[in-house]
């Protein structure tokens, strides 16, 4: 779990974090999105240590990170894939964390298998690396220390579609089997697809936060009929309005229950009911605006 707490940073005039509070839980990938510029990667290096907090505090399991005895085996990080010594190979660098943490040598192969570098690759110099090669030896090198937390910032940047399914399947695994992933993207999609979690912020300051299944459910019914005008009549009958759409779906402001019951006391067949929903790309786009525009609000849901 790692938890932050009334966490701001000041560069001058700049105010980079604006008293920024969230937890993102164990065993669920906490989502962390944002414009350019919006604080997302300086609330990270403030949570490993890099960047000292003007106010508030980031904890790892209850510890700040400088307080961990042996952060690697605590939490894996990776921030800038691209930070990596160019003059080394990737087995060097893996070697490397691996003697910092004390963590068995085997560990080396297993994270390139992991991360499907071959071993030729891996006796290759970074410099010569692809974007997607270095972001692979970035999370082989992040998860080397076998750790229960995982900080990265944008782990999908460089990775091809069958890079970014794989990097999904880890996270998912990581996270069902009790680890704690803060992933920053600005990939909304694959955000959408991997988050049980959302922390939005904009200008330094959270503009919305909570499960995505909460934050992305809209308000409303879609709906399916074998006789689409039909249940179209029955729930105009039952005072609710609704329309339907061009491919033949009914929407409506009724929740599902209500449709649902409508289309029973009809007798009419449905092939599809289920709760509208709005998409990550438009709530962040939304919500962004806002805070650009500098009248922020701030949306909380359980
Ligand atoms: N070392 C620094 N000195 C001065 N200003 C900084 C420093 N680091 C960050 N900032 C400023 O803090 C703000 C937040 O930057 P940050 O890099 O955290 O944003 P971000 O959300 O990660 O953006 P991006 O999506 O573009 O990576 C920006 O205005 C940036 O210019």
């Amino acid at each position: 779990m790692i938890t932050i707490d009334n966490l701001s940073r000041t560069y001058g005039s700049t105010v980079a974090v604006d008293h920024v509070s969230f937890v993102a839980e164990a065993g669920r990938v906490t989502g962390f999105l944002g414009p350019n510029g919006a604080g997302k990667s300086t609330t990270m290096r403030m949570i490993v240590g890099l960047t000292q907090p003007t106010t508030g505090t980031a904890t790892i399991a209850g510890r700040r990170f400088a307080d961990l005895p042996n952060p690697g085996v605590e939490v894996g990080v990776m921030l800038d894939a691209s930070a990596q010594h160019a003059g080394r190979t990737g087995r060097e660098i893996l070697g490397i964390a691996q003697q910092t943490m004390g963590v068995p040598a085997r560990r080396v192969d297993e994270m390139l298998e992991l991360v499907s570098l071959t071993s030729a690759e891996a006796d290759r110099r970074v410099g010569n690396y692809s974007l997607g090669m270095r972001q692979r030896l970035g999370v082989g090198t992040a998860l080397i220390g076998n750790p229960r937390v995982l900080v990265l910032d944008e782990p999908a940047n460089g990775l091809d579609p069958a890079g970014i399914r794989w990097m999904r399947d880890l996270l998912r695994d990581f996270a069902d089997g009790g680890g704690t992933v803060l992933l920053s993207s600005h990939l909304l999609r694959e955000v959408e697809i991997i988050a049980d979690d959302i922390v939005m912020i904009g200008q330094g300051r959270i503009v919305c936060q909570g499960s995505k299944a909460s934050l992305l459910r809209g308000e409303g019914s879609v709906a399916r009929a074998a006789d689409a005008r039909a249940l179209l009549r029955a729930l105009h009958a039952s005072g609710h309005d609704a329309t339907v759409t061009s491919d033949g779906a009914l929407t409506t402001a009724a929740e599902p229950s209500v449709v649902g019951r409508v289309a029973v006391e009809h007798q009419l067949a449905l092939t599809e009911l289920r709760a509208a929903e709005s998409g990550l790309e438009d709530m962040f786009l939304e919500l962004t605006a806002n805070t650009q525009r500098d009248t922020r609000r701030e949306r909380t849901v359980a």
